[in-house]
């Protein structure tokens, strides 16, 4: 049965996550204390795969993923999931929400529930720990007065009260995960995958526009474009990409071999189905049958068979 790294410990939301994103063969789940901990378990051999969060539809990227996914040994991302994220408060019996002083959580589920917290806990002290189910457990070890946590969070932690539910201000909130692994065998094409990258481009007039040209001259969906500082010196950014199709498809192909022409360094980061399975329209011109028509004519010419 392979090891399966998250982030931990039970009761997280990744962990919901990764139970779905493994749940056609038998995994043993192993938390860990922090993505870049489950990256590292992946690169070292020590689990086959890790399911990380990759970006929240209220507050965005999560950094320490992308960050994680673009140091050391290169991973790729197989599978996709999309999971609504929902928020609980909970507390050591007794603690009702005029006593809590400390609240502690998450950085992404602080930063969900703030309209709440300012008219819930207006004076209490936030605490960002290292996720929502590391917060219920120092909860229960008396650390701090509440937790802000996954629903499921309470069933590890039965000795917590529920003091609040659904407190999220944006309804309707989802993540995005991925479980990723070493390069290898890639997922097969399924008519409605996506593509993630990571690209440093030089700066220069125009270098950006040049790349995304590459996708739009083929007809490429463009889902997410995301920057984050290279960190070697200011103004240096490494821009994540996520776009429609498989790089098993044409178009796909040549957008990635001319991106790796273009720009300084280009990291693949997967083609997985994508979660949804939405496959979005193509434009004319872009279908892979064109592709293919296209290549056959170009063909044609340069061995003189023109009809
Ligand atoms: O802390 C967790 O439970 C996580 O899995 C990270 C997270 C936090 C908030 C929203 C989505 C994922």
């Amino acid at each position: 049965m392979p090891d399966i790294a998250y982030l931990g410990p039970p009761g997280t939301f990744t962990e919901q996550a990764t139970r779905l994103l493994t749940n056609d063969f038998d995994a043993a789940l192993v938390p860990c204390d922090t993505v870049p901990v489950a990256l590292a378990a992946v690169r070292s051999g020590e689990v086959l795969a890790a399911g990380v969060p990759v970006e929240n539809s209220v507050e965005g990227s999560v950094p320490a993923t992308l960050d994680a996914l673009t140091v050391d040994e290169p991973l790729v991302a197989v599978r996709e999931a999309v999971i609504p994220v929902q928020f609980d408060v909970l507390a050591r019996p007794g603690v009702t929400l005029e006593r809590v002083e400390t609240v502690a959580s998450h950085p992404h589920a602080l930063a969900q529930v703030r309209g709440w917290m300012g008219e819930h806990l207006p004076k209490a002290d936030v605490r960002a720990v290292s996720s929502t189910a590391a917060a219920a457990a120092a909860v229960a070890d008396g650390d701090f007065d509440a937790a802000i946590s996954a629903p499921v969070a309470g069933e590890h932690y039965p000795s917590l009260e529920r003091l609040a539910t659904g407190i999220a201000d944006v309804r309707d909130a989802v993540t995005r995960f991925l479980l990723v692994r070493k390069p290898g065998a890639l997922p097969e094409p399924t008519g409605a995958d996506r593509t993630s990258i990571c690209a440093v481009i030089s700066h220069e007039v125009g270098t950006l526009a040049d790349m995304l040209a590459e996708l739009s001259l083929r007809g490429i969906n463009l889902s997410r474009i995301e920057s984050r500082p290279v960190k070697d010196s200011f103004g240096h950014y490494r821009f994540f990409l996520d776009f429609d199709g498989h790089v098993a498809d044409a178009r796909i192909g040549e957008a990635l071999a001319a991106l790796q022409r273009r720009c300084d360094s280009v990291r693949f980061l997967g083609s997985y189905p994508k979660a949804d399975r939405a496959v979005a329209p193509v434009r004319t011109g872009s279908s892979e049958q064109a592709f293919r028509e296209s290549a056959e004519w170009l063909a044609a010419v340069r061995e003189g068979r023109l009809a």
